[in-house]
C-alpha cells in the first residue's frame, strides 16, 4: 500500500464532526474514510475529527440537541463536518432549529453556498443536458441567517376556529447587503453573471429592499458584473428549459432552499450535492454538509449515495486552502462514477461502503505512490 510520503507542515485541521440522525452517520463516516484516505496518501496535510453525539437521539435522552458550552467548544474547531437532522418522531420544525439552525445561525454562516455541476459518469434527466453537460454549472447562493428563516412568528388562539399563526420574513439591510456582495464577488470570480432572485411582486416590502440593495451594490461596486432580476416562478422554468444562461444565483433563504433541491435533481439526484455554510469573515468555523436531509426510509439499509458528502469534504477542504487535494478528490470521485459504480438513487446497484470503497481505491491508484500512477507530484503540478 503506498501511502504517507511527505510528512503535513501544517498542524492537523481540527475538525468537528457531527453525523446527526438518519443516513447522516452513515455518509459522514464514507466521508471521514475517504478524506483520511486523501490525507494519508497526499501527506501534504493532517486532518483531526472530534466526534460530536449531538443528534435527535441526544435530543431524547438529555431534552437538547447542543449541550451546555457547545457552542463555545465547537468554534474551537477549523471546520465543522455535519450529517443530517430530523428524526420521524420529533417534529421536523424542533429538531431543524435546535441542531441546524443553532449552529448556522449564531455561527453567522450567512452565505450558503451550493454550486451543481454535471459530474462525469452521471446521466441527468434532461435530455438536453445530457447532451451538453456543460451547459448546466451553476452556484446557488442562499441568504443564510433571515428572510424566511428569521424566526419570527408565532400562534395564538389555538385550536380555536379564529386561531392565528404568523411567519415574518425579515430582511436587514446589513443582512441584504453582505450577501449580495458575497454574491457579486463569486460571480466575479466565475463567468462575471449574476441572477438575483426575487419576489418583489408579491413581496412588496422584503424583496423590493432585496432588489433595491442589489442594484446599488452592483452599480457601485461591482460595475464589471451584468446582474440581473428574475422572479422566483420564472426561475424554476428557466432553470430546466435554459439552463445554459445562468450562472451565479443568488436568493433568499427559502427561495434558495427549494431552487437548490430542483438543481441537485437537474444535476441527476439530491444524493450528490454539498453545501457550504460559510462565515465569510473567518472568525468562526463554517459548516459544511450534503444537502440532503436525515432520508428515513432508506436508513440502515446501506443504500445513501456518499457522493454528496464526498463533493461536501472537498468543499471544506478548499475552504481551508486545500485546493489541489479538493480538486483530486472530485477527480476520483468522478472516475469512480464513469466506471458505473453508482448507487440506486444515480441507477445503479452499489452500495455507500462499495463506492466509498472504490473511491478510496481510487485515491492510491491516481494520487498515490505505486508504480502505475504519476504520484503526489502529479497533483501538485496540476497534471493528473
Ligand atoms: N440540512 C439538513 O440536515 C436537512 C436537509 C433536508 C431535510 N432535513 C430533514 O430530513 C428529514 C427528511 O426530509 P426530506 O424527506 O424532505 O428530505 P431528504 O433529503 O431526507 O430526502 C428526500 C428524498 O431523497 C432521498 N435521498 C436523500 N439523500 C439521499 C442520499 N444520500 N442517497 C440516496 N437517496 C437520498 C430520500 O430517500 C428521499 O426520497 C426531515 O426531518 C427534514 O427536516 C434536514
Ligand atoms: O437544505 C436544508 O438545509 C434544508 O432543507 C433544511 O434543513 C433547511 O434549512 O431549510
Ligand atoms: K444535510
Ligand atoms: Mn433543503
Amino acid at each position: 500500500m503506498s501511502t504517507t510520503v511527505k510528512k503535513a507542515s501544517h498542524p492537523p485541521y481540527k475538525i468537528a464532526s457531527i453525523p446527526g440522525d438518519g443516513i447522516g452517520p452513515e455518509v459522514i463516516s464514507a466521508g471521514i474514510t475517504v478524506l483520511k484516505k486523501l490525507a494519508s496518501v497526499l501527506g501534504t496535510f493532517d486532518l483531526q475529527f472530534d466526534h460530536f453525539d449531538w443528534s435527535s437521539d441526544y435530543y431524547k435522552k438529555h431534552g437538547r440537541y447542543i449541550p451546555e458550552g457547545g457552542l463555545d467548544e465547537i468554534k474551537k474547531y477549523d471546520a465543522i463536518f455535519f450529517g443530517s437532522v430530523g428524526a420521524p418522531d420529533v417534529p421536523d420544525h424542533i429538531s431543524l432549529w435546535s441542531l441546524r439552525l443553532a449552529l448556522v445561525q449564531p455561527l453567522q454562516h450567512y452565505a450558503n453556498v451550493r454550486p451543481t455541476r454535471i459530474l462525469r459518469g452521471i446521466t441527468p434527466p434532461l435530455t438536453s443536458v445530457a447532451h451538453h453537460p456543460s451547459s448546466l454549472d451553476w452556484v446557488i447562493i442562499r441568504e443564510n441567517t433571515e428572510g424566511e428563516y428569521a424566526g419570527q412568528g408565532g400562534r395564538t388562539h389555538l385550536g380555536q376556529p379564529w386561531e392565528i399563526a404568523t411567519e415574518v420574513a425579515i430582511f436587514t439591510r446589513h443582512g441584504v447587503e453582505r450577501i449580495m456582495r458575497f454574491a457579486f464577488e463569486v460571480a466575479r470570480g466565475r463567468k462575471g453573471k449574476l441572477c438575483v432572485v426575487t419576489k418583489s411582486n408579491a413581496q412588496r416590502s422584503g424583496l423590493v429592499l432585496w432588489d433595491e440593495v442589489a442594484r446599488e451594490v452592483g452599480e457601485r461596486e461591482f460595475p464589471d458584473v451584468e446582474w440581473e432580476r428574475m422572479l422566483v416562478d420564472a426561475m424554476t422554468t428557466r432553470m430546466v428549459l435554459q439552463p445554459e444562461s445562468l450562472d451565479t444565483i443568488v436568493a433568499t433563504n427559502l427561495h434558495a432552499d427549494v431552487l437548490s433541491d430542483l438543481a441537485a435533481a437537474l444535476a441527476g439526484s439530491i444524493g450528490i450535492a454539498p453545501t457550504s455554510n460559510l462565515d465569510p469573515t473567518r472568525e468562526r468555523p463554517s459548516l459544511f454538509e450534503p444537502i440532503h436531509g436525515s432520508a428515513f426510509e432508506i436508513v440502515g439499509k446501506g443504500v445513501a449515495n456518499p457522493v454528496g458528502t464526498f463533493w461536501t469534504g472537498a468543499e471544506m477542504l478548499r475552504w481551508l486552502g486545500e485546493e489541489k487535494a479538493a480538486e483530486g478528490l472530485m477527480q476520483c470521485v468522478e472516475n469512480v462514477l464513469e466506471r458505473g459504480v453508482r448507487t440506486r438513487d444515480l441507477g445503479g446497484n452499489a452500495g455507500t461502503e462499495e463506492v466509498t470503497k472504490e473511491v478510496c481505491g481510487e485515491i492510491e491508484r491516481l494520487l498515490g505512490h505505486s508504480e502505475r500512477n504519476r504520484g503526489r507530484e502529479a497533483l501538485e503540478s496540476g497534471e493528473y
